[in-house]
């Protein structure tokens, strides 16, 4: 099977940091990925990598087979962890922008999930607070219909209730046809639903393993992993 992603010895510095280093990793379609890591391990460098907005230094990404390049961006849905729409913007123009932007937005699929999101077409976007808006931004980055969807952190600003219907959102409407990876550190909260985890620490990947290996080889739970990993 032609992974949806595939980084090969991939390097990145900004001046004298390095923020990557040598990763290599392969993420096929039909599941869920968390990536993990403490604050500067790498992870939005990584997610900007394969969404193809910063350039790697060293080595290779391919996106279903693909370069990174315009064929590339097109299968590909990033929620950044700063939001993509303009102050101006009220729910309902964010979501046109998206549809004349993206041809693979699913104009139905954002209406169904704005809803379940308890988001109004006529909200202010910039009235939103950083849990509604991160829900627009999730809304807005899943209501694509691409091969890789790569969420920086989506649920951090969100209270631990409404974390749960977040993630049942994440589930009813990724595709499975698809990949999914999430960068977070609420990893107690949200392991319920990866498949893998991938561990970076300082550029580089620790660990790329399913969960229930982890689980069942390991002994560990996901958080119990990410202490002994991280542990300062
Ligand atoms: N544009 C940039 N200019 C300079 N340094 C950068 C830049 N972007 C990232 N870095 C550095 O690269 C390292 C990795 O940063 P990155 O944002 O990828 O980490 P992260 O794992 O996403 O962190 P966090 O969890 O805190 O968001 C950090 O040391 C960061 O300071």
């Amino acid at each position: 099977m032609v992974p949806v992603l595939e980084i090969t010895s991939a390097g990145k510095r900004f001046g004298s940091k390095t923020a990557l280093s040598d990763v290599t990793l392969k993420a096929q379609p039909g599941r869920i990925i968390g990536l993990l890591g403490s604050n500067g391990s790498g992870k939005t460098t990584l997610m900007k990598l394969a969404a193809g907005l910063v350039p790697p230094d060293t080595g290779e990404i391919r996106i279903c087979g693909e370069p990174i390049g315009t064929q590339s961006k097109g299968l590909t849905s990033f929620m950044p962890d700063k939001p993509l729409t303009e102050p101006w913007m009220r729910v309902r123009d964010a979501a046109a922008f998206y549809a004349d932007f993206y041809a693979d937005f699913d104009k139905a699929k954002a209406k169904e999930m704005l809803s379940f999101m308890g988001l109004k077409d006529n909200d202010k976007i910039t009235s939103l607070s950083k849990g509604m808006n991160e829900r627009l931004q999730l809304t807005l980055a899943l209501s694509r219909n691409a091969k890789l969807y790569l969420l920086d952190e989506p649920i951090g600003g969100v209270d631990p209730v409404a974390r749960e219907k977040i993630l049942d959102a994440i589930l009813n409407y990724y595709n499975e046809d698809s990949c999914l990876i999430i960068s977070t550190h609420l990893v107690t909260d949200i392991e319920r639903i990866f498949d893998e985890v991938i561990l970076i620490k300082d550029g580089r990947l620790i660990l790329q393993e399913e969960v229930d290996q982890i689980r069942m080889a390991r002994g560990k739970s996901i958080v119990d992993l990410f202490k002994e990993v991280y542990a300062e």
